[in-house]
């Protein structure tokens, strides 16, 4: 699903108005209609609802929504705080059809004297301001915000939370913005939600169809994308009945190092479970008995370093190379990645120490083999690129140094954000909480290296890597619950996910 911003959206709801056609009332009547079916869906008739209604068309659609709700015996208020002064033509609209139905309580709030008290047991509709808001929160309605989100009531907010821009909030203040339980946003989400560091705003959101025109949906360009299991599923090639191991490809993993070879053990299998028809893991010396027995599918080069990644087998005989799990950051390792970096002409992932050691020689960063695949998660990112403004800014940076250097990134997170060569940014939804545990990045690493080895293109070893690593972990915890989980637990549940994906 391609992701727009407020501006486009604001397009696309012309052009459906003047397409279909469709007048903006009735427009606006069938989002509330959906915002009512979702409402209706959860909460019993005896459910009361306190709706805070601002002056723009986020307004209209909660006066639209307390409308539809009383009329289906629901306790509704409405508290109208009129911001600008002149409501506009549909909310004046709605307005006087919610008079004209008199079934509910229409309250003025001028100053903070007029806040009602908000029940614990109540619901809080937030329709103050949705995608029209021109600058962060100030006077009343901040005040008005920051009392909602004191209060204990459940809130779902219209469209967006009110206070938050649908793209960049670097410059908000989060406190100052709705925090809601649920958003429900008509037609796409908004960039914003798919950012970690709004989630207390935003809450659990849910897209709410209102038929917006697909023409110009499907014309309109935008660089970002929600991904989805047919987008991943489409991707994936046929594994002929006649092929063998050699179609497959021979990954190189370049791993471990003393007191750290769980992460060589973690990637190998990964990549094993993933396709792959080769793999040979590059390991310190004293490594060598550990990985022979916990992974003995893999083949072993040997370092000539007990303990340390210090030099590398000759590259000619692998499809790709993996490089960085748990390889420390010492000096000879750094001179051998440079040294591979210089030489490598094989599509690369490389993450964890690789990307610490790239951070702290950034004249490496700028020969990065076009192509080549980073995987950091936000530390690592800053140590690479800079500390950012806020999540709109570090995704700009990605997707700008993706460009100019030709390369995928995959920032590692909730919706991880996969940024390739041309500057588009693809957001994941598969994972959870309980995959930020120790080692999970070293099956993720494990997992791209086998898909590059078996001949996809660095973004698309990327994006089935990541939704694939998700999955896995989402049928884990499913079953094991999100606190027990452990990386072990994604590699195990890679048959489980590989199994959905090729249903
Ligand atoms: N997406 C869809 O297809 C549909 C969306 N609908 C709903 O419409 C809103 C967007 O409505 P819009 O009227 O454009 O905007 P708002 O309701 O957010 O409000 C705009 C007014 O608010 C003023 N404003 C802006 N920022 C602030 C602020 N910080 N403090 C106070 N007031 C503010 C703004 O004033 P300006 O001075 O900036 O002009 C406007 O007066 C969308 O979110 C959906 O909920 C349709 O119902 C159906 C289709
Ligand atoms: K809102």
């Amino acid at each position: 699903m391609k992701i727009f911003t407020s501006k486009q959206i604001a397009q696309i709801d012309a052009y459906s108005i003047a397409n279909e056609p469709i007048a903006s009332i009735d427009l606006m009547e069938r989002a509330a209609t959906q915002l009512f079916f979702w409402i209706e869906k959860r909460y019993s008739e005896e459910q009361n609802f306190i709706i805070f209604v601002g002056s723009g068309n986020n307004g209209g659609d909660g006066l639209a929504l307390a409308r539809l709700l009383s009329e289906a015996k629901y306790q509704v208020e409405v508290y109208l705080v009129n911001v600008s002064q002149n409501l506009s033509v549909d909310c004046q609209m709605n307005l006087d059809r919610l008079k004209i139905q008199n079934l509910v309580s229409i309250f003025d709030i001028s100053n903070s004297n007029d806040f009602p008290i908000i029940f614990d047991d109540s619901v809080v509709v937030d329709a103050l301001l949705g995608s029209g808001l021109s600058r962060i929160l100030d006077g009343l309605i901040k005040e008005l915000v920051l009392y909602i989100n004191a209060s204990k009531a459940e809130v779902i907010a219209i469209d967006i939370p009110s206070g938050l821009f649908g793209e960049d909030n670097s410059l908000n203040n989060l406190n100052h913005c709705i925090h809601a339980d649920h958003t429900l946003s008509f037609q796409f989400p908004k960039l914003s939600f798919l950012f970690p560091e709004n989630i207390d705003c935003v809450g659990n959101w849910h897209v709410l169809p209102i038929g917006l025109h697909s023409r110009i949906i499907n014309e309109m360009e935008s660089p970002y994308q929600l991904v989805d299991e047919n987008f991943i599923k489409n991707r994936l090639k046929k594994r002929g009945r006649f092929s063998h191991k050699g179609n497959y490809g021979h990954g190189l993993l370049i791993s471990g190092s003393y007191g750290k070879m769980g992460a060589a053990i973690l990637a190998s299998k990964a990549a094993l479970r993933s396709g792959i028809g080769l793999l040979s893991t590059h390991i310190p010396r004293l490594g060598y008995d550990i990985m022979q027995t916990a992974v003995p599918e893999s083949m072993v080069s040997i370092d000539r370093s007990d303990i340390i990644f210090t030099e590398y087998p000759n590259l000619e005989d692998f499809d790709a190379i993996g490089i960085g799990p748990g390889i420390d950051t010492k000096h000879n390792s750094v001179r051998a990645l440079d040294e591979l970096i210089e030489e490598c002409d094989k599509p690369l992932v490389l993450d964890a120490d690789a990307l610490n050691i790239i951070g702290q020689n950034q004249a490496l960063k700028e020969r990065l083999p076009k192509g080549s695949i980073l995987t950091p998660h936000i530390k690592e990112f800053e140590r690479l690129l800079g500390k950012s403004y806020g999540a709109f800014d570090r995704n700009t940076k990605q997707r700008d140094f993706s460009k100019k250097k030709a390369v995928v990134m995959v920032l590692k997170g909730a919706f991880t954000a996969i940024t390739d060569e041309k500057g588009r940014c693809y957001f994941n939804p598969t994972g959870n909480p309980g995959m930020a545990t120790a080692g999970s990045g070293d099956v993720l690493t494990g997992i791209i290296l086998s898909l590059l080895s078996q001949g996809y293109s660095s973004s698309d070893a990327a994006l089935i890597g990541v939704y694939v690593h998700g999955l896995a972990g989402d049928l884990a915890a499913e079953e094991l619950g999100q606190e027990a989980l452990i990386a072990g637990d994604i590699v195990e549940y890679l048959s489980k996910a590989w199994k959905k994906l090729r249903d």
